[in-house]
């Protein structure tokens, strides 16, 4: 399982060694202003390549170019890849350690709370403090059934049943706006709401958050807090809110048990003022944040590899390459446009 995008390799390898089995990356090179991309110093230069291990292997084979720069990498890694790959990984794999400084993490983070605890609250203030992407689950549902999507119906009748729906539909929303999101750093909210959503998400993306924010929080005090919340939701009336209490006790609390037991939760009491939980949060994600904060920032970018879609980016000038694969999916916008 590759854990957020952590299983990665770096290896060293002459440029002499690649047997390309077309010249137009040298081409390529020699029209590139570039000096990185200019094919006079291929034969000089000795790389330190960083990429995944496992499914996420053989990734940027047709890729879209956002400057010669990185399609020039993307196409070297995929020449890399597609020749000898166990000679290059038996000869040159160099100490995880040593990439330590390289790696860009692609982090991701749950958080998995009752109805009304307060999450989509500090999700925000997570967002302005810390930088993060917040997807929220349930949001992205409401936005789906507003767009008169054929999933519109079944969806709001199972929020209106404070029912979960069915992961394939919520794993595919969450991929899309993953993909139209350039951040390396996600925060999702509301999700995986159980195992099944769990597992689902995990067998497609092959991605493991780093934490799970938990924040503890009495029914009563949820549910005070979401009859009083006023945003017109369809779910906040006493009948829904019961049922999703015991949808929340029933399927959500066995996931955070199952990330508990992996060390991955974070509790945190959620019955103080919203300052003071914020306070909780931030000695949570701090040092999670220290550790990150020299991430590369290239742009991600987003290919296909047979019927894999995979994020990718990669900086050039200290050759940092990180891939995370988002699983199969047809996404037929997008490959129209690749
Ligand atoms: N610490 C807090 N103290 C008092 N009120 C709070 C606190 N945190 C959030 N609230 C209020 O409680 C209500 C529910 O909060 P919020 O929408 O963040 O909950 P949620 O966990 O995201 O709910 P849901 O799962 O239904 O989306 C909101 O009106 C919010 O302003
Ligand atoms: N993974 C999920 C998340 C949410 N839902 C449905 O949306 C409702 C509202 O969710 P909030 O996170 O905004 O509280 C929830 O009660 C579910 O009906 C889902 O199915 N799967």
């Amino acid at each position: 399982m590759t854990k957020a995008c952590i299983e990665y390799f770096a290896l060293s390898c002459p440029y002499d060694m690649i047997q390309f089995d077309d010249h137009s990356i040298l081409d390529h090179g020699q029209a590139s202003p570039d000096s990185e991309a200019n094919g006079s110093s291929l034969s000089e230069k000795k790389v330190t390549v960083v990429f995944v291990l496992g499914e996420c292997l053989v990734p940027v084979y047709s890729l879209t170019s956002v400057n010669n720069q990185s399609w020039f990498m993307g196409y070297f890694l995929a020449q890399l890849i597609l020749c000898s790959m166990s000679k290059i990984l038996t000869d040159n794999i160099v100490s995880k350690e040593l990439v330590g400084e390289l790696i860009v993490k692609f982090v991701l983070l749950f958080s998995l709370c009752g109805p009304g605890s307060g999450k989509g609250t500090q999700c925000t203030n997570i967002v302005e403090h810390f930088g993060y992407t917040h997807l929220s689950a349930g949001d992205l549902l409401r936005a789906e059934k507003e767009s008169g999507s054929e999933n519109g119906t079944m969806i709001q009748n199972m929020i209106k049943e404070g029912k979960i729906v069915p992961s394939e539909v919520t794993i595919k929303l969450l991929q899309r706006a993953m993909q139209a999101n350039n951040n390396d750093k996600f925060l999702i909210d509301g999700f995986p709401r159980n195992e099944e959503n769990r597992a689902a998400f995990e067998s497609v993306t092959r991605i493991e958050p780093e934490f799970v924010l938990f924040f503890d929080c009495s029914e009563e005090v949820m549910e005070r807090r979401l009859l009083g919340r006023n945003q017109g939701r369809a779910d906040d009336n006493i009948d829904t809110i019961r049922k999703r209490f015991k949808v929340y006790m029933e399927s959500t609390l066995p996931v955070i048990e199952y990330y508990n037991s992996k060390g991955k939760v974070r509790k945190i009491d959620a019955e103080k003022p919203v300052e003071e939980v914020f306070e909780a949060v931030k000695s949570v994600f701090t040092p999670l944040h220290e550790k990150v904060k020299h991430r590369s920032n290239a742009p991600w970018n987003i290919s296909r590899y047979r019927d894999r879609w995979f994020l990718w980016r990669i900086k050039s000038r200290q050759v940092v390459y990180q891939c995370c694969c988002l699983g199969v999916a047809t996404l037929p916008e997008i490959s129209n446009q690749i």
